[in-house]
């Protein structure tokens, strides 16, 4: 089963309007009009309109940080799918572990957005991972059982085949601290067991994992070379067209 590679910029809660314009110009020539992985940048979602206006017609995708799981109505500074889908969004990243850890969000928070998410035509990109503790105490194998279990509850195979799941070990992420290939390798390679028995063997071989936590020009070959890993998901190092670039490239 061959799995197209998928790179996504998270600029988390960085950028200004300009250089979020720039940056998303400078993603778009780098890239070109045939690269072989998808490319999505996900800005704050004030900039999703410009960021869209100068992505649109190339071969780089827009996507949201997050979403509420309710039709239009009285939920004060919150964003639903039709939204983001009106401007241009055609992913979402959902259940970050910051959105987690800083917000409370749970699994059940989390299935909630992805059903949201489908309805209104948004890829979601699910992201699990262990803490530094939880890695310690022997136990991210039941941390990500449990997060994978909870926030896909209710999934049919039909739809599961479409999403994504980001792999982010949470002392990873924003610390230089990259997993080792081979110790993200087995945890995706758990993740694709794990989604075997929920969805059966066909589909989960067909759902892309993204690797996430530190990832950066000069670890990219060796992560994204990994069997079980589809593709990156990217904090800081999206926020420069190089670093985003090389990344792209080792892809
Ligand atoms: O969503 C992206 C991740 O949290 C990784 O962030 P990072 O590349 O800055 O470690």
């Amino acid at each position: 089963m061959t799995r197209q590679t998928i790179i996504a910029g998270n600029w988390k809660m960085n950028m200004r309007c300009d250089n979020a314009v720039a940056l998303a110009k400078g993603v778009v020539a780098a890239v070109g009009e045939t690269p072989s992985v998808e490319v999505i940048l996900c800005p704050p979602s004030v900039y999703l309109s410009e960021v869209g206006d100068a992505v649109a017609g190339s071969a780089v995708s827009l996507g949201a940080q997050n979403l509420y799981a309710a039709e239009d109505g009285a939920f004060t500074g919150e964003v639903n799918a039709a939204m983001l889908s009106d401007v241009g969004c055609g992913y979402v990243i959902l259940g970050h572990s910051e959105r987690r850890t800083l917000m409370g969000e749970t699994d059940a928070d989390v299935s909630k957005k992805l059903h949201a998410a489908l309805a209104g035509n948004l890829v979601p990109i699910v992201c699990v991972g262990e803490s530094l503790e939880e890695r310690e105490a022997d136990d991210t194998e039941k941390v990500i059982e449990r997060q994978i279990n909870g926030s896909l509850a209710g999934l049919d195979e039909v739809r599961a085949a479409g999403i994504v799941v980001a792999y982010e070990p949470i002392w990873a992420i924003g610390t230089g601290k990259t997993a080792s290939p081979e110790q993200a390798e087995a945890v995706h390679a758990f993740i694709r067991k794990e989604l075997g028995k929920m969805f059966g063997e066909d589909v989960a071989a067909q759902i892309r994992i993204q690797y996430g936590g530190s990832v950066k020009p000069s670890n990219a070959k060796e992560l994204l070379g990994q069997t079980n890993i589809d593709g990156a998901l990217v904090g800081g190092a999206s926020l420069k067209v190089e670093d985003f670039a090389g990344i792209i490239s080792a892809g």
